[in-house]
């Protein structure tokens, strides 16, 4: 991969976006404290920060989605501060959110010329139309005339980027948009941004990761508590141990989880699949020990995802069978969940199902987790115990009050309180109170898809701390995760997932980065034969 072309230290570069001093207050809340920024143009310049610090509210303000209580925004020699997103759109300061705004049933061309169609005397003029958008998408490797929906998850990004870049856009920020990437996707995305920055494109880059803003950013600002606790013109010259010290304060002591061998882990009283069947998924068995944490790795498509929603029964499984160990086991007490005479039970057809079984899911899509946002952060942590907390249809209120204050507290939410709504919380801390609130189930067997996405780096440490010290009263882990660093660190065994089997996997010291990058990753179609199960 071609290394971010930077620009040299020092030489004069136009300051195309500035801010100076902005103050955001929410309520009692004062989500900025007077931040100051410069943007070169044609440079892209990360945004870091933990969860709360700020980000999502300065490049609220910076968009137009904001009115600052105080500040000035620059873009070139204009004063900018206070107009709507529509004028700063005008003015070529777009932001490009997480999800992909695309039209699933429009073509390409179509979805980047969405509301600047080029008109001929009051008619669309659909040769100009496709001219331009062949002119936008060359070199992106998207055809214009493909329909959208059946683009990836890269080229959806890549399609938002060019539909701002189309309307005029000159800044583009670009909000967490690794998101849910494989790695190979992200190194796509990457070169399409420096592609574009070679031509004068800049970018305002929000990321929770070190090694993604060492990797593309030519320039960071770091924020704290609303404020700037540090920043660079010259990102060559820092390294990881220095961001993760701006962001927290402090230096961070990784947290790596004493891996387990399979040989030193219970042999009974863990979870069983047998001949899972469904759509992209044919497992024929795997089983998972008390205390054990299992890693499933592989491409989109590969089954990884899909497998581990079914045992949720989030889509059902077609057929299959599970053995759920004795209920009476020290993570979960008061199971109804009744296997077979053999100990076997088909597996479960609902999320309901499967949290009688004592399986509990954690999707990577918080909206799909059905984060209430106008429901206070106690009611969201406890919503889905509430059949464990209540006995003969009664809410016990106080085992409520109790449960939600504690996760509340382990968690880490940054709130005034539990009583705050949901809705008030930046984005990583809904992603804590999603979390907060499958652990508070109490499960045997816990599926956590992407469980640190959008977290900062120093929750990210807390997590893990969390699921090492739950498996050490005997619950057991799936992790999906698409941080190859967080796989390596937490987990005791790896399952490789190819053509909806599990086809490698991987213990002890096979572990690494680059054995799971070869062996999950960058697996060409058709690889892994002679597969194994665990
Ligand atoms: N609509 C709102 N009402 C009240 N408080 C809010 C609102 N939006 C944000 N806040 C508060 O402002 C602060 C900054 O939030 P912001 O979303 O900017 O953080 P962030 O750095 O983007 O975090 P994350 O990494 O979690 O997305 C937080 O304390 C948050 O609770």
């Amino acid at each position: 991969m071609t290394p971010a072309a930077r620009q040299p230290a020092g030489a004069p570069a136009e300051v195309v976006l500035r801010a100076e001093g902005l103050v955001k207050t929410y309520g009692g809340v004062q989500a900025l404290k007077g931040v100051s920024l410069s943007v070169r143009r044609g440079s892209i310049h990360g945004l870091l920060g933990e969860n709360g610090a700020g980000k999502s509210t300065l490049v609220g303000l910076i968009s137009g989605m904001r009115t600052p209580t105080s500040g000035q925004i620059w873009l070139g020699d204009r004063q900018v501060a206070g107009q709507d997103v529509k004028s700063m759109e005008r003015s070529g300061v777009f932001l490009v959110t997480q999800e992909p705004m695309i039209v699933d049933q429009l073509s390409v061309e179509d979805n980047l010329l969405l509301g600047r169609w080029p008109a001929r005397r009051g008619f669309i003029d659909r040769r100009a139309l496709r001219r331009e958008a062949t002119r936008m998408l060359e070199g992106a490797g998207i055809a214009p005339d493909a329909p959208a929906g059946g683009l990836g998850a890269v080229e959806k990004r890549k399609l938002n980027i060019l539909r701002a870049l189309f309307s005029g856009g000159e800044v583009i920020i670009l909000d967490e948009p690794t998101t849910s990437l494989t790695v190979a996707d992200r190194n796509r995305l990457f070169d399409f941004m420096r592609e574009l920055k070679a031509r004068g494109v800049t970018f305002v880059f929000i990321s929770h990761y070190n090694e993604e803003i060492l990797e593309i950013c030519d320039a960071v600002s770091v924020l704290r508590d609303g404020a700037l606790a540090g920043e660079s013109s010259d990102v060559g010259r820092l390294d990881s141990d220095r961001l993760s010290e701006m962001v927290l304060g402090r230096d961070l002591a990784l947290f790596h989880r004493v891996r387990r061998s399979p040989q030193s882990l219970p042999r009974e009283g863990g979870f069983q699949f047998r001949d899972v069947r469904a759509p992209g998924v044919a497992v024929a068995d795997f089983a998972i020990a008390p205390g054990e944490i299992v890693g499933f790795a592989g491409l989109p498509g590969s089954g990884a995802k899909d497998f581990a929603r079914c045992l949720f029964g989030f889509p059902p499984a077609r057929s299959g069978s599970v053995f759920v160990p004795d209920a009476s086991g020290p993570a979960r007490s008061g199971s109804v969940f009744v296997p077979g005479a053999s100990g076997a039970a088909p597996m479960p057809r609902d999320p309901r199902e499967a949290f009688r079984a004592g399986i509990a899911y954690l999707s990577d899509d918080r909206r799909r987790d059905g984060l209430v946002g106008i429901r206070s952060i106690r009611d969201n942590l406890v919503m889905s115990s509430l059949d464990a907390l209540s006995s003969l249809g009664w809410i016990d209120m106080r085992r409520e009050e109790e449960t939600a204050h504690a996760v509340f507290r382990r968690m880490g939410i940054k709130a005034p309180g539990p009583q705050t709504p949901a809705d008030a919380l930046s984005g990583g801390n809904q992603q804590k109170v999603c979390l907060g609130r499958v652990i508070a189930t109490s499960p045997g067997l816990l599926v956590l898809d992407e469980p640190t996405r959008g977290i900062d780096v120093g929750v990210k440490e807390d997590v893990h701390r969390q699921i090492d010290a739950l498996t050490a009263q005997g619950m057991s882990v799936i992790i999906i995760t698409t941080d190859l660093d967080e796989m390596v660190r937490v987990v005791d065994r790896v399952c490789v997932f190819s053509g909806g089997s599990i086809v490698e996997s991987l213990t002890g010291s096979d572990i690494t980065k680059e054995r799971l990058r070869a062996a999950a990753f960058d697996r060409s179609a058709g690889a892994g034969k002679g597969a194994s199960q665990p």
